[in-house]
């Protein structure tokens, strides 16, 4: 793919012009996308997939079509199911994992990627901010200056709670919650409980999925039998599985 220096500025993490006509077209052929989905009244999972992966620009293709409509549903029980509406800046940016739910009203800034792991669960009005801006002003300079990113991930078998703000650069550990109107500015280990602004740590979560809890726990069935009628690479089209999160600071 040959990316202008901007976008691969922007894909980097580094300083990039977000007004050039490259990344203003972009943006657009995402927010036409976006308000095809969320204008798409009831239609099929099928449709709201296809309509769903024009956002992502996700060529992947889909399984064949089923003989029943009903059929046709069950073959995207595992696929990530989002409200309408939402509303994201590429699209391209964005990886979903399986059984993921984002409720109504999510904000992707997808500058850099966003990823959300498998059977993550999110709450209406939640925001995930990968784009930020230079702080000094005489460099910020409004539309003409530049801007930059950092990536966002999600663990699997999370919740993020209602009106949620997630901050550029954050890391949110395996089955961790965070309680809804929290705004994240640090990134949070695995299995715990983080609420307020900023947000603190509640409490770890015990359960057996936590390797130091000594439990014996054997993992999703899919993951161990390998039983997904749909794996996560199929699913997002861009992406094999959530990289494992460094080290919460
Ligand atoms: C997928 C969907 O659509 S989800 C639908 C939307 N639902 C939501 O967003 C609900 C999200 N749930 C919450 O925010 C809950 O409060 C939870 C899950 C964080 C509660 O976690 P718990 O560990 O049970 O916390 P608990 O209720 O015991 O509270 C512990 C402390 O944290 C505080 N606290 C709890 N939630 C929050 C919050 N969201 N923001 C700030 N402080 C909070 C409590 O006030 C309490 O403080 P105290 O010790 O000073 O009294």
């Amino acid at each position: 793919m040959d990316l202008s220096g901007n976008k691969q500025k922007m894909l980097r993490g580094e300083l990039y012009h977000a007004f050039v006509p490259e990344l203003v077209a972009d943006r657009a052929r995402c927010g036409h996308a976006c308000t095809r989905y969320n204008n798409a009244g009831d239609v099929s999972r099928r449709r709201l997939t296809e309509l769903f992966r024009d956002i992502l620009c996700d060529k992947t293709p889909l399984p064949p079509p089923a003989a029943t409509p009903e059929e046709d549903d069950e073959l995207f029980e595992d696929y990530p199911w989002v409200q309408s509406p939402v509303n994201m800046d590429y699209g391209y940016n964005v990886k979903l994992g399986k059984n993921v739910f984002i409720n109504f009203n999510a904000t992707f800034l997808d500058t850099c990627e966003i990823s959300v792991g498998s059977r993550t669960l999110c709450g209406p009005n939640v925001s995930f901010y990968s784009g930020t801006h230079p702080l000094d002003p005489i460099i910020r300079q409004g539309t003409k200056g530049p801007e930059l990113g950092k990536e966002i991930h999600i663990g699997e078998d999370c919740w993020i709670g209602g009106n949620v703000v997630i901050l550029p650069g954050i890391n949110i550990g395996r089955g961790s919650v965070v309680g809804a109107g929290s705004v994240v500015t640090k990134s949070v280990p695995d299995f715990t409980v983080v609420a307020g602004n900023p947000a603190r740590v509640i409490r770890k979560i015990e359960t057996a999925m936590d390797p130091a809890s000594g439990k014996e726990w054997i993992g999703w069935e899919e993951e161990t039998v390998g039983g997904a009628e749909v794996p996560m690479a199929e699913m997002s089209g861009r992406d094999e599985a959530i990289q494992p999160l460094p080290k919460a600071k």
